[in-house]
């Protein structure tokens, strides 16, 4: 099948000479949800910015259905939603009319029953006739949503969806998505919080200093570039690490009460077995085991280390 988002050695370098994307090459297939990690300034906003045809590229080319961004732009931008993160200024503007003129931005015809929808589905139905100033932050951050959605695009852009909100809206953010999802919505987020990666990605995508540096499933890469770890609580505190068992992979903790382990979970030997017995053997006693699977998180932060 081929992708419904398509970018081929992307390159973007802003006025004053800063390169901010570098040869970004990047595939999207219908219906996923890909979550674009990154530290600030990584160059995520541009290269969403620079697929949905606000940011004019340097180089390279993208294709979004099979239309060319530059070449054939309003095909393009019209399968596209975009979700900022700022709200940009109609502030008495009232939200069903901001949401509803949207439509005729892409040229469709006006569709009430749509709107409505979208507009109860995001709990903004109450509000519909409140100038858009009289909104709070989080209620503006859903009229954004509600306006991305309102030309029905086959895909949705959202740039840090949940910076700033309240638990709640993060919570019906998230239940949005799925819903897009289930309708066959492709989904690309950038976010800053691995969690909301681990809840909604299918792939993850790492983006460091312009270049892209890891895709993969999410699922996959949780498997092999994470590790686990073993926390042993013993009993006592214990004063110095058995002989030979000092090694670089097992600490013990500042108040001595506990002793880590990190190891690879796929490996044929762990080395836990080896661990315990010498533990055993050496007398230390304990009264707990914990293992801890790494999170994206901790992988997401080896990876933009490893390659600062
Ligand atoms: N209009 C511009 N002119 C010059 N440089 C720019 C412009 N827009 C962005 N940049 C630079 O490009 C780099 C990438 O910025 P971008 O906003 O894409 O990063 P980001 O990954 O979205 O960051 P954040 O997580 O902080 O939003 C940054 O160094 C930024 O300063």
């Amino acid at each position: 099948m081929s992708p419904i988002i398509s970018v081929q050695s992307l390159d973007k370098t802003y006025e004053g000479g800063f390169q901010a994307l570098k040869s970004v090459s990047l595939d999207i297939q219908e219906g996923e949800v890909f979550a674009l990690l990154g530290p600030n300034g990584a160059g995520k906003t541009t290269l969403i910015s620079t697929i949905c045809g606000l940011v004019i590229p340097t180089g390279g080319s993208i294709t979004i259905g099979g239309f060319d961004t530059q070449k054939d732009y309003r095909a393009a931008r019209k399968l596209v939603g975009l979700v900022p993160q700022e709200m940009p200024t109609a502030p008495f503007e009232k939200v069903i009319d901001t949401v509803s003129f949207t439509r005729g931005l892409f040229g469709l015809k006006k569709k009430p029953e749509l709107i409505e929808e979208i507009l109860k589905d995001l709990s903004l139905w109450d509000k519909r006739n409140n100038p858009i100033m009289t909104l709070s932050g989080g209620m503006k951050r859903r009229v954004l949503v509600a306006k991305a959605l309102a030309h029905e695009p086959k895909v949705l852009f959202l740039d840090e969806p949940t910076a700033g909100v309240d638990v709640e809206l993060r919570r019906d953010m998230w239940r949005l998505v799925g819903e897009l999802k289930r309708r066959g919505v492709t989904i690309i987020l950038t976010t800053h919080y691995i969690e909301e990666a681990e809840e909604m990605a299918d792939r993850v995508g790492v983006i460091n200093r312009g270049e892209i540096i890891l895709v993969d499933e999410k699922a996959a890469l949780m498997q092999k570039l994470g590790r686990k770890e073993l926390t042993i609580e013993l009993v006592e505190p214990l004063g110095v690490l058995p002989e030979g068992l000092d090694g670089q992979a097992i600490t013990l903790s500042d108040d001595r009460r506990h002793i880590t382990y990190s190891y690879d979970a796929q490996a044929e030997r762990t080395g836990v077995t080896k661990l315990v017995t010498a533990l055993s053997q050496s007398g230390v006693r304990f009264h707990d085991l914990n293992t801890r699977q790494s999170s994206l998180e901790d992988i997401f932060v080896d990876l933009v280390k490893a390659k600062s």
